[in-house]
């Protein structure tokens, strides 16, 4: 469904990206791990068209996708501190992706209503829906903008650490809930983050971006049994704190 082809990247003649290639099934979850500055934002960027990679292809259903431009891939890129709109409610900012494919009329008017309502409850925001953003917490912008995510069915969802700003137990919360909204709405995305964890609980598949290259791993327990991904410093971590 995705499929990347010999993707590179420099800025000021520093290879970021080199020559990278995979691909990924609808309906899975793509984790990828990797020290700060290894590139994975550029590579999310490269692939929603906020970049340009300097050769190779990127694919989604056999469609090149290197000249369509950012807002029409149907591609959404979450990093965050992804915005909401600041003049719109809840309601609003998750209601503008389907207001902006041109549907009109009364019925459509109502399929909107409809949609935006069951995400509301699906996200736990129902009672925030006439908020303003000001008037949300740091999670609740989260649900919304998975919500603004979610609601236009992404071909490809692209997230950036998404949880980065949240405390430990929201942090939780929102990975059970993305998880679940995810599979419930078969999205196909990649998934970037620190924490390998999260990695390994968001991801249907791991990867490593390492000196430009992403390293893929063909099973969870090929992934923790290389050294280079630092899963098994963790889990021994874990099990000396035990004693
Ligand atoms: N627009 C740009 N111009 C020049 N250099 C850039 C630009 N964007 C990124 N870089 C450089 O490319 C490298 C990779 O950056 P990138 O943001 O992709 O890393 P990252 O793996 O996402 O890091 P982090 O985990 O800290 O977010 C860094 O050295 C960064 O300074």
């Amino acid at each position: 469904m995705l499929e990347v082809k010999n993707i590179s990247k420099s800025y000021q003649n520093k290879i970021i990206l080199d020559k990278i290639s995979f691909q990924l099934t609808q309906n899975k979850i793509l984790s990828i791990l990797g020290k700060s500055g290894s590139g994975k934002t550029t590579l999310l960027k490269v692939l929603a068209g906020l970049e340009t990679p300097d050769q190779g292809q990127v694919l989604v259903d056999n469609q090149i996708m290197n000249k369509v431009p950012a807002h029409q891939r149907k591609i959404v890129y979450l990093y965050q501190e992804s915005l909401l709109f600041p003049h719109l409610n809840v309601f609003d900012n998750v209601a503008f992706g389907l207001r902006l494919q041109k549907h009109r009329g009364k019925s459509q008017k109502e399929a909107i209503q409809q949609k935006t309502e069951g995400l509301l409850e699906a996200l736990g925001l129902a009672n925030e829906a006439h908020k303003m953003p000001y008037e949300i917490s740091g999670g609740q912008k989260q649900r919304v903008s998975f919500g603004r995510a979610l609601i236009i069915k992404p071909r490809l969802l692209l997230l950036d650490e998404p949880f980065g700003n949240l405390d430990p137990d929201t942090r939780q919360q929102m990975q059970q809930l993305l998880k679940s909204m995810i599979a419930q709405y078969q999205i196909t995305g990649l998934f970037v983050t620190h924490d390998i964890k999260e990695a390994l609980l968001m991801g249907n598949q791991v990867a490593l971006m390492q000196q430009g290259c992403l390293h893929t791993f063909s099973s969870m327990e090929e992934f923790i049994a290389n050294k280079q991904t630092g899963a098994q410093a963790e889990m021994e971590f874990w099990k000396n704190l035990q004693g």
